[in-house]
């Protein structure tokens, strides 16, 4: 069996090598020549999986999309062909959630502004959203959720719209797919009206997809209202960025919110997962003992006495300055963006770092926000 797998997708070697022979490949340059001979097709979210990449092929037994989102897989092409496909919904959730509640804490240091007391709104509330939300009540902050769909399909918790969370949240985080059409589309869901509508000194994150802000409206934007801060992760024509946006945001990073070590473990073992069931096997590899340890294995803390406390045991974890002083030197490079994302391999999520507890002070909340063995 021939699996053709992205040259970026960790763990495919140590999980799919026994079912078959693996080529790996720039899933950025793939062509319908190279998955000619593919059995199984394992693609991250640069590769369009569409008849024009699948024209020569007649013999693939299945598709996998390390990621969460799909909107790069002609879902009804792969339907009327009848190869099974996956994508691993959840797998980097936490890494996203971590990545938008640490990107909160370094404005709020940088501004002198506490996250504490703000009121957060975040805007879907499936996975990543979800995830957000969790980090944020773990430290006691006031969220705000808007998702007319979850809404609509009786998820019990409270929801607002989008104009009332755009009129009370100090700070907003987008969650949602790229959607085209419909009554909740997202594509430029933030336009220049939109971004217009936003009240004084907001922070404004976005972890989800680059086009849902209108990029050119949101330069414009920023030339008049220097009050609002800026987080892009995701850019609007990736993997080319508008260079004249960089200098606007206060954190670049290029579409790595997702990219912990432990999501992108959780993805590939998801379509192993998955394979396993399509092929009627046993998927009996652990994911575990895929991941290393970290650098330094435990901390302890003797109490948690502020707010740059708190960043400083994040930053010990992941630092996201450095991911932002790379970006302004690299993205302007042929293939900066692509290297950038392509050499990201050492983030961790909050799990691979034990804190120890060795005062008086309780700080097992910090086990809620995603810490190992808090302990008192
Ligand atoms: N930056 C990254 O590295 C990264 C990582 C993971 C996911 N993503 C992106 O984030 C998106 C969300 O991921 P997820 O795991 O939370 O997906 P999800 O499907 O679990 O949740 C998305 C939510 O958005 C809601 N939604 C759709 N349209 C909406 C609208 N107009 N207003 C408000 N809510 C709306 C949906 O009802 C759903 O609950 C993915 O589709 C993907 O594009 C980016
Ligand atoms: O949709 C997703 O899961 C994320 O956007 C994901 O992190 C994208 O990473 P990529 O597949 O491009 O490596």
């Amino acid at each position: 069996m021939k699996i053709l797998a992205d040259e970026n997708m960790p763990y495919v070697q140590q999980l799919f090598a026994d079912l078959g022979t693996i080529e790996t490949v720039n899933g950025r340059m793939l062509t319908a020549e190279q998955v000619q001979h593919a059995d199984v097709l394992l693609v991250r979210s640069v590769t369009q999986v569409n008849a024009q990449l699948l024209a020569l092929n007649s013999q693939l037994k299945f598709v996998g999309s390390a990621t969460i989102g799909t909107d790069h897989i002609d879902l009804d092409f792969l339907a009327s062909r009848n190869i099974p496909f996956s994508n691993a919904p959840g797998c980097n959730a936490t890494a996203v959630g971590e990545f938008a509640f640490i990107a909160m804490l370094e404005l709020a240091q940088r501004f002198n502004s506490p996250l504490k007391g703000k009121v957060v709104g975040i805007v879907g509330a499936g996975n990543t959203g979800t995830a957000v939300a969790k980090c944020l009540e773990a430290y006691g902050i006031e969220v705000l959720l808007c998702d007319p769909l979850l809404q609509q399909s009786g998820d019990g918790r409270e929801f607002v719209s989008l104009d009332v969370l755009i009129a009370r949240a100090d700070i907003i985080s987008l969650h949602v797919p790229i959607t085209k059409q419909g009554e909740h589309k997202t594509w430029y869901l933030f336009d220049e009206q939109r971004l217009n509508s936003l009240k004084q000194n907001t922070w404004l994150l976005n972890c989800c997809r680059g086009e849902v802000i209108d990029n050119r409206a949101l330069i414009k934007f920023k030339q008049q209202r220097d009050d609002v801060k800026v987080v892009l992760d995701v850019w609007e024509g990736e993997p080319n960025p508008m260079a004249e946006l960089v200098p606007y945001i206060e954190f670049c990073t290029p579409h790595i919110a997702g990219y912990s070590l432990e999501g992108k473990a959780r993805g590939t073992y998801m379509l192993y997962q998955q394979l396993a069931k399509v092929l009627n096997i046993k998927a009996d590899k652990q994911m575990d003992s895929l991941l290393p340890s970290l650098w330094s294995e435990q901390v302890s803390v003797a109490e948690m006495c502020n707010e740059r406390a708190l960043l400083q045991l994040a930053r010990f974890v992941y630092d996201l300055r450095d991911d932002d002083e790379l970006f302004r030197k690299q993205f302007l490079n042929p293939q900066g963006f692509d290297q950038m994302r392509k050499n990201h391999t050492h983030r961790r999520e909050f799990s691979a770092l034990k804190v120890g507890n060795t005062g008086q002070t309780d700080v097992n909340w910090l086990s809620n926000l995603g810490f190992s063995g808090v302990e008192l």
